[in-house]
């Protein structure tokens, strides 16, 4: 996603435009960011048997009109729970869209959730609020309850459950630390570091996997696989970076264990897009002409 020059629209519709349209691209561009360790990219499938790059891309244009919907209906109003249940029904709308669109394949259940919100925040907030304003927007609508959610038993609940660690959920009631506290800051380092803008998003990717409680490689790998996401990630920054040789190195032995482990960070990638999509409210210019930023 290029740094985003929008036009300052004063209506509804035209915010619902732009920040559909910010939603889908945030979401195509981190399906393409390429090398991301188990996940889908411009290279393969990762560690998933049954994705690939154009089915990720056709399932984040098939949400454009829920973004739109969500951003539309939530324009200018407050996070109570009229706007909370009306919310919940465009979101589950999304996800049959989403399904429909893959034949079935669950691609972006996680990335409805997170981007949904978000829309819904920055339109709540009429297009013009702050990352940390947005984020506790979201965190607002998050916490209240949905009385028309279907009582099923999700995967992620079951790896909630079962482990004791916070999951997609929890992270949106928190405001979203990951994107706000660790990958954003990660991001604008990163490019002031001189990284470029690839490696600079891989790095904020590397700063969510090394502490997020990702259900989906919690249900695929266990609590083994989840620490060594967490250590391999860490290990990454420590080295520098993506833009440094250490940090690559480091990065293609993460990309290694997660194949083994048959482990897949979606979460992470969502936040990933979460943390593009937040990064356009209050994009700078980097400058610097080195590629990393810490120890190396
Ligand atoms: C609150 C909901 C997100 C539901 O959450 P819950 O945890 O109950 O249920 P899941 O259906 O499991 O969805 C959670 C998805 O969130 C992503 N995620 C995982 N960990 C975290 C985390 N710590 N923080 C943030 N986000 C996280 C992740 O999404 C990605 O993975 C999906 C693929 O998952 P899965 O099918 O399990 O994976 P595979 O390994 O590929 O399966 P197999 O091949 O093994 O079969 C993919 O969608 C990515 O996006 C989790 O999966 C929320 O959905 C909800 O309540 N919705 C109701 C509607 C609503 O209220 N909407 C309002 C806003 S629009
Ligand atoms: N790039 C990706 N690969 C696999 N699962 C994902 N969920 C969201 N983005 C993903």
């Amino acid at each position: 996603m290029k740094a985003q020059s929008l036009t300052l629209p004063n209506d509804a519709e035209a915010w619902a435009d732009n920040l559909s349209t910010l939603a889908v691209s945030s979401l195509i561009e981190e399906a393409r960011l390429s090398p991301k360790p188990g996940l889908v990219d411009s290279r393969g499938p990762g560690a998933h048997q049954d994705l690939s790059l154009a089915l990720m891309e056709r399932s984040a244009r098939s949400l454009r009109p829920t973004f739109y919907r969500l951003a539309l209906h939530s324009w200018q109003r407050p996070p109570d729970m009229a706007l909370r249940q009306e919310i919940g029904r465009l979101g589950r709308q999304g996800e049959q869209h989403m399904m429909n669109a893959t034949g079935g394949v669950n691609t972006h259940r996680g990335a409805i959730w997170a981007l949904g919100l978000l829309a819904s925040a920055s339109a709540m907030l009429g297009g013009r609020g702050t990352v940390a304003a947005i984020a506790a927007h979201a965190a607002r609508l998050a916490v209240l309850p949905d009385p028309s959610q279907p009582k099923i038993f999700s995967k992620g609940q079951r790896a909630t459950q079962r482990y004791q660690v916070p999951g997609a959920r929890e992270e949106a009631i928190g405001g979203f630390p990951h994107v706000t506290l660790r990958a954003l800051p990660q991001l604008r380092r990163s490019r002031l570091a001189g990284a470029g803008e690839s490696e600079a998003r891989l790095d904020a990717l590397m700063a969510i996997m090394a502490t997020l409680t990702d259900t989906c490689v919690l249900n695929r790998g266990g609590m083994a696989a989840l620490t060594a996401m967490h250590h391999g990630a860490a290990a990454v920054l420590t080295a520098g970076g993506t833009g440094c040789p250490a940090g690559r190195a480091a990065l293609a032995a993460l990309e290694l264990r997660m194949l083994a482990d048959n482990a897949s960070p979606g979460g992470a990638a969502d936040l990933l897009a979460a943390t593009f999509f937040l990064d356009w409210a209050s994009a700078r210019p980097s400058t610097s002409s080195r590629g990393c930023y810490g120890t190396n």
